[in-house]
């Protein structure tokens, strides 16, 4: 608060102060002055967002973290189920070490300290989907602690200023996930599906750094695709790989933390912003009516935009933690002459023999992209996020040896434009959805190299039209296209002849001009000649042509 603020705040607390104390009732008059005095010091035109999240990522094991069930999204309801799953008596977890080993890769590429000896322990709730009436998570000494990730997005007029940001990691735990219950209105009856009972989830802790919904949600996306180029989660939030929950909350900047407010459960990107910037605007507008936040669980209605209030957090607090006394703690070594003797190697988990696994990460392809093909910050952004499309990019660069700033314009405008109309992600561009070859062709850099000669060696008029006809005309191939829409390159030197001869003759200042040595006025006759033809005629034999013409 300016100083100046703080001097009039400060003079109506002694005003209050001399008026309240002198009157009998005092506890009441204290408690009033309280409110005014905390009406008057806070000042909700300055309250800012706070955003903290918690994410559940789903493990990516073929089996579950204490049994060997099968893990599968869309298997027949209560398929997929262990006794151990089912809570059983006499049933025993037995740990899955693909789940650990994926906790401390994620941990490493965060940036996380690996706890060398971690507990798992029981945390107690009663619901329906979950059998045995606690969760084994790790509360007292989670696997991973004090990482980071960081984040960018895109700021600036244009949007095209790259801002970088960062969010601190507080842990990542290892934990169950629970079974889904599945209700039918129509009969009154819920029923349990335990085949997600039991499959393994890292939950990432983040500190609240964020701000605003924006934030998050590029937090967000870039956690997604590293997970999903460590392979330790495949991410989809549609099928629950991801979900998130936000913790809301509003301050002035430099006061303590508000009170939070957690969203929980949101399973789309778009959808996680939109629920955070509604709560932020939900508890400022409470604060300045002159109500106060409550600690409680909302949820987000997508239909409505808004959160919906769906318990009081605080009466719900005690989930008696205690150690889970059928799992030993669980250590992991540093590398391998940090192994005890007699120690089986095939069930050890080694730190830095991970480490080595790990993969180039979104964030270092980005910089490699700019630095090795000279694109834009921007661009680079735009083929990371889209599954398959550098590797995709980096073939046509290999196979058409076009220069990396003309093919990125083709790829990002032309390619993502026709698969976003079309609703097909890149990684899918093998399959093509009318059954016939118009989409790997198209796709495919071998191609390329069959018509970009046959087209233009220019600009990318020709190259857009052929890629535009073979998605309308499926299955033809593009030699074919070429000749029946006469889209082929203008090669006939007669023809050339004719057009640039008209050129020549419509423009005696350039002409004169080129005579005089402003050779670069030749591009501007040339421009007109592929104008005429849209873009197909041969530069070279134009440039040929015009040279001679002008002489
Ligand atoms: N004042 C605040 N405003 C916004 N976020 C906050 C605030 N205080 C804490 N947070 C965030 O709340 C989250 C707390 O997560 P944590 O798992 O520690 O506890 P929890 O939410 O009480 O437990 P549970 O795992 O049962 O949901 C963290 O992501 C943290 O950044
Ligand atoms: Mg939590
Ligand atoms: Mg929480």
């Amino acid at each position: 608060m300016p100083a100046i603020e703080t001097e009039i705040c400060h003079f109506f607390n002694c005003v209050l102060y001399l008026f309240f104390s002198s009157c009998p009732q005092s506890t009441c008059v204290h408690l009033l002055m309280d409110v005014l005095s905390f009406l008057l010091h806070s000042d909700p035109q300055r309250l800012v967002g706070v955003v903290g999240l918690e994410i559940h990522a789903q493990i990516n094991s073929k089996t579950k973290l204490f049994s060997g069930s099968p893990v599968g999204f869309s298997a027949p309801p209560n398929s997929l189920v262990s006794f151990f799953d089912a809570s059983l008596p006499g049933t025993l977890p037995v740990l899955n070490k693909r789940c650990v080993e994926a906790a401390v890769m994620t941990g490493l590429a965060l940036k996380c300290t690996v706890n060398k000896k971690s507990f798992f322990d029981r945390k107690h709730y009663f619901y329906a989907d979950l059998p045995a009436g606690f969760q084994i998570t790790q509360q007292r000494q989670p696997i991973a602690v004090d990482g980071a990730l960081l984040y960018s997005l895109l700021g600036g007029k244009k949007r095209n200023q790259v801002i970088q940001k960062t969010v601190r990691i507080k842990q990542i735990q290892l934990e169950q996930d629970s079974g889904k219950s599945l209700h039918d209105d129509l009969r009154s009856q819920t029923f349990i599906d335990l085949n997600r009972a039991g499959v393994g989830l890292m939950e990432l802790v983040m500190e609240p750094d964020m701000s605003c919904g924006e934030e998050a949600a590029a937090a967000v996306r870039e956690l997604q695709l590293i997970l999903q180029a460590l392979g330790t989660c495949q991410g989809n939030m549609a099928e629950g790989q991801m979900r998130v929950d936000a913790n809301v909350s509003v301050h002035e900047p430099g006061e303590p933390l508000g009170v939070r407010a957690e969203v929980k459960n949101i399973n789309s990107i778009r959808y996680l912003a939109k629920a955070i910037d509604f709560e932020i605007q939900r508890q400022i507008d409470i604060l300045q009516r002159g109500g106060v936040v409550l600690k409680e669980t909302r949820a987000y209605d997508s239909k409505s935009g808004e959160t919906i209030s769906m318990r009081d957090k605080e009466g719900l607090q005690d989930y008696r933690f205690m150690p889970e006394p059928n799992l030993p703690p669980l250590i992991v070594y540093t590398d391998n002459a940090s192994l005890p003797p007699g120690i089986d190697v095939r069930q050890a988990v080694v730190v830095e023999a991970i480490r080595k696994r790990l993969p180039e990460l979104p964030g270092v392809k980005r910089d490699r992209l700019v630095r090795s093909y000279g694109i834009l910050p921007e661009h680079s952004f735009t083929l990371v996020n889209e599954e398959g499309l550098v590797e995709y990019f980096e073939e046509v660069l290999k196979a058409t040896a076009k220069e990396p700033r003309k093919v990125i314009g083709w790829v990002t405008n032309d390619l993502l434009g026709h698969l976003k109309e079309q609703n097909i992600p890149v990684s899918q561009r093998s399959v093509s959805r009318t059954g016939n070859a118009i989409i790997p062709s198209c796709l495919s850099p071998r191609l390329l190299l069959v018509y970009v000669p046959a087209v233009t060696h220019t600009s990318h008029v020709g190259l857009t039209q052929v890629f535009q006809e073979m998605w309308r005309s499926p299955g033809k191939a593009a030699q074919q296209l070429i000749q029946e829409k006469d889209l082929g390159l203008v090669a006939d030197t007669n023809q050339l002849h004719s057009i640039c001869q008209k050129v020549v003759d419509s423009h005696p200042h350039e002409v004169d001009a080129i005579r005089n040595g402003n050779k670069k006025v030749l591009n501007k006759l040339m421009g007109l000649v592929q104008k005429e033809t849209k873009g197909r005629a041969d530069p070279v034999l134009v440039r040929a042509i015009l040279q001679d013409k002008t002489s």
